[in-house]
């Protein structure tokens, strides 16, 4: 080591900052300093306590498993025994309820279940054909729209929110076909989705790949020198041969980092183009449940003409047992709008969907935890989408280095952004690039000469 100028200096100590000083220290440059703003790793995999149950204010499930490939974090899940939970999507359409309260007829819901699922493969076609003809991306709406299955009844509309914007973040009309249908996540993977419901955290993950490069006490809590936490505007200065940044692309949009000299063009057009969605996931607790449990009742729908209006929910009775939590989750606007708003006034909106699902008689809730990931400025959001019409030549432009400022994160990952193994797997390929310039020198790539040259255009016009 030395010292005070180590060789790389990784910002931030998410999923892939961690994935990527360990990569690194693997390699041999153990001379790392990671400088984390917050008092914590893990970064948007983080745990709190509610009411008594640990719960996950952000990722929560292990997503692609049980496929022809292994997914790395649910190898490093159960290497770790964290506990988890499959969710099971089967009997979704015996869970709809209308507007004002009666569930739907289980087999018209199927019905309009089973289109979509004819839709999705009809989509899944026009994607790879846009592939291979090599056309212009299209959005998801468009192809709704080529089929003629543009929803328009709140039951329609309330599926194709369960399907896409519970999924990308984002509603269909912003989203990129080409890169999300289908999702390399699950074809790659595997289609099942494990929920984590663990005291220690989905964040336990982090440190398990922490603790294999960094030293801890005898407590078994991370000590070493090369972790600085609480690291931001305190006016230290670092120094280091090469800078890798992780922070999320939320973050990279505003001026919360400056780089002198400023980013090039094409790489702050590449990050300002690039969309990072909202999520959030509002957990409520009661006396009691009033609510179906049992089999196949896990998962349950609201159908309001407002579309995204508190249409996901989720009842928490096998992972949490006892603790009377249900999960009801929003996305993008209405994610911004609730983020806005006190508590008290979402958890009164929610009590009156709560009463038009299952009657007057319902108990108050006790408890409300709405996280808040769009108004914290070390995020800006919660996992990035891809949008339509972006390129693959500008999307790699977001991880491309500048000079010696590499750039790692979720919104890195060409085949699995905006998951945790997306980060896991993006910090090591980041890493690795950072490897192949300080150890072969191989620094430059053939696509920086083209970035290059698109930006002495940009500089003309
Ligand atoms: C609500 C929510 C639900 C999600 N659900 C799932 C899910 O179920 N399954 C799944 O696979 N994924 C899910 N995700 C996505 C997953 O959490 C992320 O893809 C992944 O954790 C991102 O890791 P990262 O290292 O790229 O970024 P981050 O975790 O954001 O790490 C970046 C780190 O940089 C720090 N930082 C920011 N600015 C600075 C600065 N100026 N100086 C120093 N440090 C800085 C931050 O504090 C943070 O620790 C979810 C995310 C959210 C928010």
């Amino acid at each position: 080591a030395r010292g005070l100028t180590p060789t790389v200096i990784v910002i931030g100590a998410g999923m892939s900052g961690i994935s990527a000083a360990k990569t690194l220290s693997d390699a041999g440059i153990k001379d790392v300093l990671i400088l984390e703003a917050t008092d914590r790793i893990g970064g948007r995999i983080k745990k709190t306590n509610f009411s008594g149950v640990y719960v996950e204010m952000g990722a929560n499930w292990v997503e692609g498993v049980n496929g022809k490939e292994v997914n790395p974090i649910w190898t490093m899940a159960n290497e770790i025994g964290l506990k988890s939970y499959r969710s099971d999507f089967r009997y979704i359409a015996s869970n709809v309820y209308k507007q004002s309260g009666g569930l739907y007829n289980e087999s018209e819901a199927q019905k309009i279940f089973d289109s979509a699922e004819e839709f999705f493969q009809f989509s899944a076609n026009v994607s790879a054909s846009l592939l291979s003809n090599g056309a212009e991306d299209v959005s998801i709406l468009t192809a709704e729209r080529l089929r003629n299955k543009v929803p328009s009844t709140p039951i329609e509309k309330a599926l194709e929110y369960f399907r896409y914007d519970s999924q990308q973040g984002e509603p269909p009309r912003l989203t990129s076909l080409r890169n999300t249908v289908p999702l390399p996540t699950f074809a790659d993977f595997g289609d099942d989705i494990y929920f984590v419901a663990d005291s220690r955290g989905y964040e336990s993950v982090v440190h398990y790949i922490a603790k294999q490069f960094l030293t801890t006490n005898k407590a078994g809590q991370i000590n070493d020198p090369r972790l600085l936490l609480n690291k931001t505007q305190d006016g230290s200065v670092y120094k280091a041969d090469y800078v890798m940044v992780s922070a999320s692309i939320g973050v990279l949009q505003t001026d919360l980092i400056s780089f002198v000299p400023p980013l090039p063009d094409w790489k702050l057009l590449a990050i300002y183009q690039f969309d990072l969605s909202v999520y959030t996931k509002i957990f409520i607790k009661f006396p009691y449940k009033f609510w179906p449990t049992g089999n196949g009742t896990e998962f349950f729908v609201y159908a309001h003409e407002r579309r995204g209006y508190y249409t996901n929910w989720q009842q928490l009775e096998n992972e949490y047992p006892g603790a009377n939590c249900l999960l009801v989750t929003v996305t993008d606007d209405e994610s911004r709008r609730i983020e806005q708003q006190p508590d008290l006034k979402t958890k009164a909106e929610i009590m009156e969907v709560l009463r038009n699902m299952f009657g007057d008689d319902i108990p108050e809730a006790t408890d409300i935890l709405v996280p808040r990931w769009w108004s914290d400025k070390f995020y800006r959001g919660c996992f990035s989408n891809w949008p339509v019409g972006l390129s693959r030549h500008r999307f790699n432009q977001i991880k491309s280095p500048v000079d010696r400022v590499y750039f790692t994160g979720e919104h890195t990952s060409e085949k699995y952004f905006g998951y945790v193994h997306g980060a896991y797997l993006a910090g090591i390929d980041s890493a690795n690039s950072l490897i192949n310039c300080v150890k072969k020198k191989m620094c430059n790539s053939k696509d920086d000469k083209i970035f290059q040259d698109e930006n002495v255009l940009l500089q003309e016009e």
